[in-house]
């Protein structure tokens, strides 16, 4: 259960916040002086501070740095009264997570709350690179015995105390995020804060209010000035994820913070100097933004002081089986059951299988065979249709679904009704996944492999299809081989494809 210290003199407040939380799976332990809070912090070791900025026996700000020099990680929320919002920010200044007012707004209290948690998490929940963690050893372990991944981790292990900014490139869900706290973790800033922000999650304003800070007024909806995530990290390393997706003009600031460590916040006239680490990461291929002019090459250079990359879960071998060996472990733990290992056939299906969502993907399938399986083997049945769907599939050509007889059960609305019937908890990434791979190999047919013409006619740029064949594993050889209307005629085009089918084995 997350635990939640709340400090604050006012009993109203106590009921409200105890009420609000306990309901989202929060154990809330509330004093009303700094000298209980920082008692308590030694018994209860919370997950996240709630803290009045005016406490009896002295200020919040006081109480702040004492809880701080404790547990230098341990988020701190302030809840300010009007006319205390210098204080708070000089609070945020100091690194405090945020703070809210009086009268508590308790949806957007339970959302920070929540955020502050997932922020602990990200800065002190080791990532152990070693084999898989001993049960009893706290931690995330970052599975890995193969080659490909031996050299991220060495990667990880020769970059993390530079001071230099480190680009992680990989596939959705191939793990960057693990890599990024990794980095973190072992790097000589371990002590300092580490903030993540999601670089794709919010719009241009808000992500530029987010970084830098606002003033108040230079914006509808600024009704005080706030301080940015790169103030607020002075010291630190901040994770930018999803960099690709930064808009020009934040990509700009950024490109300016990253050369002079300086910066004003929006509407604001002040220069700011700082001192953080980024990591960045992304699954975009950068290089084919910066020749489409999409994204800034002077910035792509600065945020590429060290790459790592890591590779796709079907590049990993047998770390395939490490893998389904360490998620049965956990997921015995979390499902409490007792599910021994994997059946011969279910385990031939998830050799085979692309896993084009890589190890998120693999963790999902495997959680979902959990949840079917009632003895203490994971049987093929227990696994979700689309994985042996996708085999059988690749053995009989992606246009097999378009004869005549099956349109039926290739038909979108009876493959949702199947998956419908076992209850998902991705149906919008399956269905996804499926439709694009369908789609891009009917186009690649149709175009006899010619990828330029095939993403004009998808209206995507030739980096973008390079990117989505790689990451659904689509051979265009395959695919144009299965064209019946291929003839010699066609030679030069074959030849392109072949040209491009090499292209993507060698990206
Ligand atoms: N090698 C690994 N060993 C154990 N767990 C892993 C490994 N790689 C990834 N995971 C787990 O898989 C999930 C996805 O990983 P993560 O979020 O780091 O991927 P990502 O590359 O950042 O994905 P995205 O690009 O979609 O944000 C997480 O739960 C992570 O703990």
């Amino acid at each position: 259960m997350k635990k939640l210290l709340l400090v604050d003199d006012d009993r109203a407040v106590h009921v409200l916040v105890n009420r609000a939380l306990e309901n989202a799976g929060f154990d809330v332990h509330a004093v009303t002086t700094k000298q209980a809070a920082l008692e308590a912090m030694e018994t209860l070791r919370p997950d996240v501070v709630l803290l009045d900025i005016i406490l009896p026996d002295c200020s919040g700000l006081e109480a702040f740095q004492q809880i701080r020099q404790r547990d230098s990680h341990l988020p701190v929320i302030f809840i300010t009264g009007s006319g205390t919002s210098d204080t708070a920010i000089e609070a945020m200044k100091l690194g405090g997570f945020d703070y809210v007012h009086k009268p508590i707004d308790l949806d957007q209290l339970e959302a920070l709350v929540e955020r502050a948690v997932a922020s602990r998490r990200l800065a002190t929940v080791p990532v152990g690179m070693r084999d898989i963690l001993e049960p009893e050893e706290k931690g995330d372990a970052f599975v890995g015995r193969c080659a490909a991944m031996q050299e991220v981790f060495k990667a990880i292990g020769r970059v993390a105390p530079q001071n230099i900014p480190v680009l992680i490139r990989g596939e959705s869900g191939t793990g960057k995020e693990l890599v990024a706290r990794a980095v973190f973790q072992h790097g000589a800033r371990a002590d300092g804060p580490f903030l993540a922000v999601n670089c794709a999650a919010l719009s241009e304003t808000l992500l530029e209010s987010e970084l830098f800070g606002h003033e108040k007024g230079s914006f509808t909806g600024a009704h005080e000035r706030r301080i940015g995530k790169f103030e607020q990290c002075s010291g630190g390393t901040i994770f930018l994820d999803e960099v690709g997706d930064m808009t020009p003009l934040v990509q700009s600031k950024v490109l300016r913070l990253l050369q002079e460590q300086k910066f004003e916040r929006v509407g604001g006239n002040e220069t700011i100097s700082t001192d953080v680490r980024i990591i960045s990461a992304t699954n975009r291929d950068l290089e084919e933004m910066c020749e489409e002019g999409e994204f800034r090459s002077d910035l792509f250079y600065r945020l590429n002081g060290f790459t790592i990359n890591l590779p796709t879960l079907n590049e990993r071998g047998d770390d395939r089986v490490m893998l389904f060996q360490h998620f049965l472990a956990l997921l015995n733990r979390e499902l409490t059951r007792e599910v021994e290992g994997i059946a011969p056939d279910a385990l031939h299906l998830l050799m085979e299988y692309d896993w084009p969502g890589n190890v998120r993907e693999l963790q999902s399938v495997l959680k979902q065979a959990m949840l079917q399986a009632s003895g203490s083997v994971l049987m093929a049945v227990h696994l979700p249709d689309y994985i042996s769907e996708a085999l059988s599939e690749r053995t009989s050509g992606p246009n097999a679904h378009g004869k005549a007889g099956d349109s039926e059960r290739w038909s979108i609305t009876s493959l949702i009704d199947q998956h419908l019937a076992k209850n998902p908890d991705n149906l919008y990434g399956d269905m996804l996944a499926w439709l694009e791979t369908n789609l891009l190999s009917r186009v690649l047919q149709h175009t006899k492999g010619n990828q330029s013409e095939a993403a004009r006619l998808l209206g995507i740029t030739r980096g973008s299809l390079r990117n989505k064949i790689r990451s659904h594993n689509i051979s265009i050889s395959q695919v144009v081989s299965l064209n019946d209307e291929v003839d010699s005629a066609d030679a030069p085009v074959e030849e392109e494809a072949e040209q491009d089918a090499n292209e993507v084995a060698t990206t």
